[in-house]
């Protein structure tokens, strides 16, 4: 099958123009999603139960009649494992486990330290009370999503985790729920897209209000996290799947046109880039891949995909390949190049990185042990994959001797009274020593 990719090399002109094109690309927060989106949340916040249930009907082409219906307990949970074959749940059990064991190196310990006059200051750490955590479910079902937002809550010692997941046309998917009993979820509740992040934003007779919601989902999901922020906390607003691959020229090209479709594959808007310094080589992947993707199930998402968003660009040298990078930002950036560990510290900006030409982002999404909820669209600028920290809060501590205090009033009263707030500059002074 011919692919029509897009194809630079950094000696054109007008290649920096071209590739910020290529990146400029938006999710379509159109209005009518907006509009949608923002009645179905407005719907779910008053009417609670009654809305929930009727959207859920009318979107996953259900035929419910009360939410209770719609609700699945750690005992239900328990059973799926064993209507699921012992290769997918062996297979589930060792993913948790390295993906636990990976998370357990980010806990971040509270701390304090304690001055020469005896006050004593610090941070404490608390897990938060109950989280949400979305699983998509509409097109396909993700049971490794399962494992990647629920580990890192439960390291983090959350009490109480609520999934929610869609069942389109009632279908429920027990590798799903046999990963949510793995990772130790406590309720699953069979809602999706906008409702159900509405339901756990403001809570429901039947959802529990949540004090954070986590995970990916469609343009619906990220628009209502969006719209929810504020009444709970969100984790980060994950776009469509994006790699970009960097290549030395020395890898199978077989092997590398795998891993462009293996992002390609998830979504007609997914991104895949490849980088290059050796001309021939981009030619050689681009056969691979119009010979490889004859034998792939989801052929067309693939074709679509690489044809809208996906580039082929051949650059001068790695330090050039480098900058292009930096400047991508990409969720996953593959170094498929000799000395991986001689470039990984110029990479600036990236979600995640794959050093080597043994390590496809394949195995992280699965098994490798870092989370694969990572930031996309180019927000690796700012922000990190979805980790502890993301289920922890920190409250700062302070304890003043009365020595201390005294010294801290010396400070406290004149930058009180610069900002004419007198009642601070006054309940600073009756601490002090002098005035005790
Ligand atoms: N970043 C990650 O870690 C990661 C992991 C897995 C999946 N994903 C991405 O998550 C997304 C999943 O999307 P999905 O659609 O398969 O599942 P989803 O669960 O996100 O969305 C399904 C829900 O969308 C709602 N919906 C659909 N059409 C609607 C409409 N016209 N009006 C209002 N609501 C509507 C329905 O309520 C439905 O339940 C994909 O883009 C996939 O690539 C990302
Ligand atoms: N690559 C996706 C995140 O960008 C995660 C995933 C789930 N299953 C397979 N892949
Ligand atoms: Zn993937």
């Amino acid at each position: 099958m011919k692919l029509d990719i897009r194809q630079f090399s950094s000696k054109d002109e007008g290649f920096r123009k071209d590739l910020n094109q290529l990146l400029s690309w938006e999710s379509v927060s159109d209005a009518s999603v907006q509009k949608s989106v923002e009645d179905i949340v407005n719907r779910v916040r008053t009417e609670g139960d009654a809305a929930l249930v009727e959207l859920t009907n009318r979107f996953d082409r259900r035929s419910v009649q009360s939410a209770a219906e719609l609700v699945i307990e750690a005992d239900e949970l328990a059973k799926a494992v064993e209507r699921v074959d012992s290769a997918i749940v062996d297979a589930l059990k060792q993913a948790a486990e390295r993906v636990k064991s990976y998370h357990e190196r980010q806990i971040q310990p509270s701390w304090q330290y304690e001055e020469s006059n005896g006050t004593v200051l610090g941070q404490q750490i608390t897990p938060l009370d109950r989280v949400g955590v979305y699983v998509p479910g509409g097109k396909a079902a993700y049971p490794s999503s399962v494992l990647m937002n629920v580990m890192p809550a439960k390291v983090a010692g959350v009490a109480e985790i609520v999934m929610v997941v869609p069942t389109p046309d009632n279908v429920v998917n027990d590798i799903v729920l046999a990963a949510a009993h793995v990772a130790g979820v406590d309720r699953v509740i069979t809602v999706g897209g906008a409702q159900a992040v509405a339901a756990l934003a403001y809570g429901t007779e039947t959802v529990p209000k949540v004090d954070k919601i986590v995970g990916p989902g469609n343009i619906y999901v990220a628009t209502a996290k969006r719209m929810v922020f504020g009444a709970c906390g969100i984790d980060m607003i994950a776009g469509p799947s994006e790699i970009l691959v960097v290549s030395d020229g020395q890898s199978n090209p077989d092997w590398i046109a795998m891993d462009l479709f293996s992002q390609a594959e998830h979504d007609e808007d997914a991104q895949s880039i490849l980088i290059s310094t050796d001309a021939d080589f981009i030619t050689k992947v681009k056969e691979s891949m119009e010979r490889q993707i004859e034998d792939m199930s989801r052929k067309e998402i693939i074709k679509t995909s690489l044809e809208g968003r996906g580039a082929l660009i051949h650059v001068d040298s790695m330090e050039e390949a480098i900058e292009v990078a930096n400047i991508v930002a990409a969720e996953h950036l593959e170094l498929s190049i000799e000395n991986p560990e001689e470039w990984v510290s110029k990479i600036r900006h990236a979600g995640a990185i794959f050093m080597g030409r043994y390590t496809p982002e394949a195995l992280g999404d699965y098994c490798a042990g870092p989370n694969h909820v990572l930031p996309t669209s180019g927000t690796a600028r700012f922000s990190s994959p979805l980790g502890v920290y993301d289920f922890q809060k920190r409250s700062s501590i302070i304890y003043c001797s009365h020595e201390g205090a005294s010294e801290l009033a010396k400070i406290a009263s004149p930058l009180a009274r610069g900002e004419s707030l007198e009642a601070h500059a006054v309940s600073a002074e009756f601490r002090m020593i002098d005035n005790a």
